[in-house]
């Protein structure tokens, strides 16, 4: 078997993609050099170099017949590829990602109160997936964070329905699926909670999570921490 190379070239990697958009990264697939050459824009002994090159990089298997070659991407051609898709990604989706900034603050202890309220708890439990740490944990936003969060209008939420008591009517609150960060540590199974009826304004932020952030963060009053919404 072909010792794999770890480097290939651009025009490498171009003719690798165009052998996935045919089929040969799902198993084997026919295709003459002509064809090959023709999807490259590039002659037809270009197109058969390549292969050549991709081969003997183990990037790809082939057996040649009579009228073409059976090609089939190898586990390494396509972590390759893998590669490359990582990358558009982080073009395309890391700049749209959303992060808030602010430090840890106190609130008026009300948080605890609403998250314990069954009417509320029994929907985190269905709608989230876990049962939250009784409370919200709050921070104090930067200016130029309480700018950006209006971009959470355009992230679809977890709604958490209103509901009513014998005696009086809860707001409904949206969720939206974040990871608090601060220096090297990274919690991901946070979520923002926005409550319609709350005692706060734009500049505060509150989070909740299955378990006590200030433990498991080590954070105190005016601790720096950033929240990456995961759209
Ligand atoms: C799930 C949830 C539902 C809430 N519903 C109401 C509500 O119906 N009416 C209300 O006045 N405040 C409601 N609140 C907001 C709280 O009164 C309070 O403003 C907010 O949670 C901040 O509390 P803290 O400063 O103690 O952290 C709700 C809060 C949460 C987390
Ligand atoms: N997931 C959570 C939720 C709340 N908390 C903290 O738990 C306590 C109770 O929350 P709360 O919302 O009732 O209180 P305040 O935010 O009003 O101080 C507060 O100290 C929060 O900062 C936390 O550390 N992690
Ligand atoms: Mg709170």
């Amino acid at each position: 078997m072909a010792e794999t190379r770890r480097v290939l070239d651009s025009a490498e990697v171009l003719t690798l993609k165009h052998l996935a958009l045919v089929g040969a990264i799902d198993g084997e697939q026919k295709l003459s050099c002509a064809a090959l050459a023709d999807r490259l824009d590039a002659s037809t002994q270009t197109a058969s170099r390549r292969l050549q090159q991709l081969e003997e990089g183990g990037f790809i298997t082939r057996e040649v017949v009579s009228d073409g070659q059976w090609i089939t991407i190898t586990d390494d051609g396509a972590r390759r590829l893998r590669c490359e898709y990582e990358s558009y990604r982080r073009i395309f989706e890391y700049d749209d990602e959303l992060v808030l900034a602010g430090e840890v603050t106190s609130g008026m202890g009300e948080g605890r109160h609403y998250i314990t309220l069954p009417g509320y708890m029994r929907q985190f439990q269905n709608k989230l997936g876990y049962e939250p740490f009784p409370g919200t944990l709050n921070v104090d936003l930067t200016d130029e964070s309480i700018r950006a969060r209006t971009r959470l209008d355009a992230v679809e939420p977890v709604v958490i329905e209103g509901w009513e008591s014998d005696d009086r009517t809860y707001g409904p609150a949206y969720c939206y699926p974040a990871a608090v960060t601060l220096e090297e540590e990274h919690y991901e199974k946070a979520h923002v909670i926005t409550p319609e009826r709350t005692h706060h304004g734009d500049d505060h932020l509150e989070l909740i999570a299955p378990e006590r952030l200030r433990d498991t963060l080590a954070l105190e009053d005016g601790t720096e921490v950033a929240i990456h919404v995961t759209q």
